[in-house]
């Protein structure tokens, strides 16, 4: 038996992406920018971090050579390893939507083969129509925002109104995404939810991707700020997925941070919540060590992407990543025979870019454990190899979509 631990370092791209001209980001790579950066000092900032980056577990298990297949250059000024001793490659994404249900699904095996609905960039986000739906049924006097927008902006242009007026702050992305800013306390967490549900059931006809609650506290603009209760209202994936998969052989998928919202909750037996991405790491920890033979640990490190990508903050996504690989060790002090892990992610975000938005990229493959020899993987057609890979890893039957390197 074996058991199966999967990482996703949310927005960690790697550049190259080959359809990457149609979405504007030709040239966008979230770690080769990172370390030019800090390469050349800008990704210094006192008090947190300085000079090159430098992610000694992650380059040897592989990320720089992974970095290379993808783009064709090593990322600038990050130190080789002696040896690599990681499986690792790159992977590109079919699907075509760069958000995270797209590029999580697909990691889980099911690439989305449809188009989501967006929401128009120009004039009003949404229609009259949709909003005096929401109001009526959720009885609000109105909503704010209506527009594309990034999310801490928003609530210090409009966090005041809103207290004052008791309307939610609504607002969107590039992606297929209907967000709602509110107030824990003056609005209320809990109605906070309550309207997200109802926005939910109204937006399913028109193929919107995730419902996305964003509470904040504070009280003026300098001090609004969201909190760790972000949550995730998707669809439902429109296949049986590696989740399900497990499940059906009568194992069990833990889900870490805010996987299990992603999936709606389809093929997820425990889920355990974290806000943070040391938070994340702790119980990621502990799910392995919970973890029974034939189990899948899925956890995603959502605080690359929601702090630092889309607050396009280079010093701070580099910070974030030089922890997360300080405590690789402890991930592999937890590996038991037979076991695998993987590091990947779900789209790019690349910090020095221009907007707030995700990036269209190729993501790097990086995987290990006792029985997993190094190797170079290549670069994937699809995100799907890497389900196929757990699948043939926990001796689960094939899916339709992607081949497994092992
Ligand atoms: O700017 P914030 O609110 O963090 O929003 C971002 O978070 C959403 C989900 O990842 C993205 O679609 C983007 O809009
Ligand atoms: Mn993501
Ligand atoms: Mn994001």
């Amino acid at each position: 038996m074996a058991r199966a631990f999967l990482f996703v370092m949310d927005s960690f791209g790697i550049g190259g992406a080959p359809d990457a001209a149609n979405y504007g980001d030709l040239g966008a790579n979230t770690l080769g920018h990172i370390a030019e950066f800090c390469a050349s000092g800008a990704g210094d900032r006192a008090d947190l971090r300085e000079g090159p980056l430098k992610l000694p577990n992650m380059s040897a298990l592989g990320l720089l050579e992974a970095a290379r297949l993808a783009t064709g250059s090593y990322p600038p000024g990050m130190p080789k390893p002696e040896r690599v001793f990681g499986l690792h490659g790159a992977a590109s994404e079919t699907s075509r939507g760069k958000d995270t249900p797209s590029g999580h699904w697909e990691i889980a095996g099911t690439p989305v083969d449809f188009d989501w609905g967006y929401f128009p960039r120009e004039g009003d986000a949404f229609s009259p129509e949709l909003v005096a739906a929401i109001c009526e049924e959720a009885r609000l006097p109105g909503i704010l925002g209506n527009c594309h927008a990034s999310g801490t902006d928003i609530i210090a242009r409009l966090g005041e109104e809103h207290i004052r007026t008791g309307k939610p702050i609504c607002y969107t992305s590039s992606d297929s995404v209907f967000q709602i800013a509110a107030h824990e306390t003056h609005f209320g967490l809990e109605r906070l939810i309550e309207l997200c549900q109802i926005v939910r059931r109204l937006l399913d006809p028109l193929n919107i991707g995730r419902v996305i609650a964003r509470p904040f506290v504070g009280e003026t603009p300098a001090t609004f700020e969201r909190t760790g209760n972000r949550r995730d209202f998707s669809v439902t994936p429109p296949e049986a997925t590696l989740l399900d998969r497990v499940i059906a052989s009568g194992h069990q998928v833990h889900a870490v941070g805010k996987v299990g919202d992603i999936f709606a909750h389809k093929g997820v037996s425990r889920v355990i919540k974290a806000s943070g991405n040391a938070a994340i790491m702790e119980a990621s920890l502990k799910a392995m060590e919970e973890a029974a033979q034939g189990d899948l640990v899925f956890s995603n490190f959502v605080d690359f992407d929601m702090n630092f990508g889309h607050r396009r903050d280079v010093p701070g996504y580099a910070a974030a990543l030089e922890s997360f690989d300080r405590r690789l060790p402890e991930v592999h002090r937890r590996m038991r025979p037979g076991d695998i892990c993987l590091l990947t992610a779900d789209h790019g975000c690349d910090p020095t870019w221009r907007g707030s938005d995700h990036t269209r990229e190729r993501v790097p493959i990086m995987a290990f454990g006792p029985g997993i020899r190094a190797r170079l993987i290549g670069v994937r057609s699809s995100f799907a190899d890497i389900a196929e890979t757990m699948a043939q890893h926990l001796g689960l039957p094939a899916g339709p979509h992607g081949r497994s390197f092992l």
